[in-house]
């Protein structure tokens, strides 16, 4: 067990022997166990991708590390301290892009800024360098109903970037994009990442996606979810997501992953 007076620091942040229950409305329901029994711990950096079958409590991890909801057991810890309210020292990109209809983008991605006091010629300057990164210039002033979805959500994730957390949730955050997109914006993130590398633990259902971006990768059961196995990525770095299917190795991973994940659809 880890000393939270001691934290190692080599750990961004860790779960330990997380049970997660949902008592559901109404009477005579029973409590519904989503977790049961995780732990885990990331580095510094690492960019970790979570897979598993639909319910087994994936969004719910990273809940718990937004703070969003507590564990019924365990401990949810973010740099050696526990998680006990809402955490905002994380950034959080879920599959809306969650941008204010009355900001224009240029002032959506300086939104986290502002919040975090940051000076106007400071804002202005980290918001243009991360929109011009993502081939956004031009597009300042438009309204997010004047942006197509994928600018939509580019604009989403520079937001939550630029705020320079160091740690960054995401869930399935490419989910409702064209399979062409999603491939731009996966190398989009990968080299934003790269600039000052968070911690990141991604929500995906994508195996080739989650290949393509993590260096480890994280299965679950089917619900109560409880870790499954763990894969090290050690495809080289920087990754060409639009060949990583050509890149050795990736098809036994690939197959390792659906392996998994079919056996717990299949007993769900
Ligand atoms: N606030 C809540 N109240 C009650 N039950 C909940 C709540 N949040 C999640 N659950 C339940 O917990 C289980 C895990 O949900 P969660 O959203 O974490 O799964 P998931 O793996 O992210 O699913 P998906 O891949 O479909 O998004 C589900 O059965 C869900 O219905």
């Amino acid at each position: 067990m880890v000393d939270p007076a001691n934290p190692p620091l080599d750990e961004a942040i860790r779960l330990e022997a997380v049970y997660k229950a949902f008592v559901p409305r109404g009477r005579s329901t029973q409590p519904l166990l989503a977790l049961e029994d995780v732990s885990f711990a990331a580095r510094p950096g690492e960019f970790i991708s979570l897979v598993g079958p639909s319910g087994c409590g994936k969004s719910t991890v990273l809940n718990l590390l937004a703070g969003l909801t507590q564990p019924s057991a365990g401990r949810v810890m973010h740099h050696g301290r526990a998680v006990t309210g809402v955490n905002t020292e994380v950034g959080y990109i879920t599959q809306d892009d969650n941008l204010l209809p009355w900001r224009s983008m240029a002032r959506n991605v300086e939104y986290g800024l502002e919040l975090r006091r940051v000076p106007k010629d400071e804002r202005r300057r980290r918001a243009r360098e991360f929109i011009e990164l993502v081939g956004l210039a031009g597009f300042e002033n438009h309204y997010p109903h004047e942006l197509s979805g994928g600018m939509r959500k580019r604009a989403g994730i520079v937001r939550t970037l630029a705020y320079d957390s160091d740690v960054v949730l995401m869930d399935e955050p490419f989910g409702p994009l064209d399979a062409q997109t999603r491939v731009i914006l996966q190398d989009e993130l990968l080299k934003l990442w790269e600039l000052r590398r968070p911690t990141v633990l991604f929500v995906t259902h994508d195996l080739v996606e989650a290949i393509a971006l993590s260096d480890r990768i994280i299965t679950f059961t089917c619900r109560p979810g409880r870790i499954k196995r763990e894969y090290e990525v050690s495809l080289p770095r920087p990754r060409d997501v639009f060949h990583i299917h050509d890149v050795p190795r990736f098809r036994e991973l690939y197959d390792l992953l659906w392996d998994d994940i079919r056996m717990e659809i299949a007993a769900t």
